[in-house]
């Protein structure tokens, strides 16, 4: 897990704050480029490796309140592709979405609020994979 954006945007995982790491410059390119296209500006992007399919993520959702109500994160897949399992916390609906490299998921509105979501581990063979998360932190006062 690595953490790059303006300074101020602390992110604070697992009880931890993270000072972001300055942008790296493809991560910069990455970001004005999905703002374009989605009409949203991001401060940070959150990468995640997946070595295997034994790397996994468990259930969360991105509600941290630095993030502020209704967060709006664009998700950039790369490399092998995974599945991304999302349940609504009231009925338990669950959808499967699989991921692949390039895919671009945007979640914006009350996603995060109704739903969570995860990177389940799989028994089949699959190669590494990158997720940037590219959010907008705001800064606390
Ligand atoms: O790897 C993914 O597609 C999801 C990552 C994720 O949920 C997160 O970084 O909060
Ligand atoms: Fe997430």
């Amino acid at each position: 897990m690595c953490w790059y954006g303006d300074p101020g945007a602390t992110y604070r995982y697992s009880g931890v704050s993270h000072q972001p790491s300055p942008w790296h410059e493809v991560l910069a390119d990455l970001r004005t480029r999905i703002e374009a296209f989605s009409g949203h500006v991001f401060n940070a992007v959150l990468c995640n490796r997946y070595r295997s399919g034994r790397d996994s993520m468990g259930w969360h959702a991105d509600d941290e309140p630095e993030l502020g109500e209704r967060p709006f994160i664009a998700s950039l897949s790369l490399g092998a592709e995974r599945l991304f399992r999302i349940r609504h916390r009231g009925t338990g609906r669950t959808l499967d979405v699989p991921l692949r490299d390039g895919d671009l998921l945007l979640m914006g509105g009350e996603l995060q609020s109704h739903w969570r979501h995860c990177v389940p581990r799989t028994a089949r063979p699959c190669g590494e994979r990158i997720n940037l998360t590219f959010r907008r932190v705001v800064p606390r006062s």
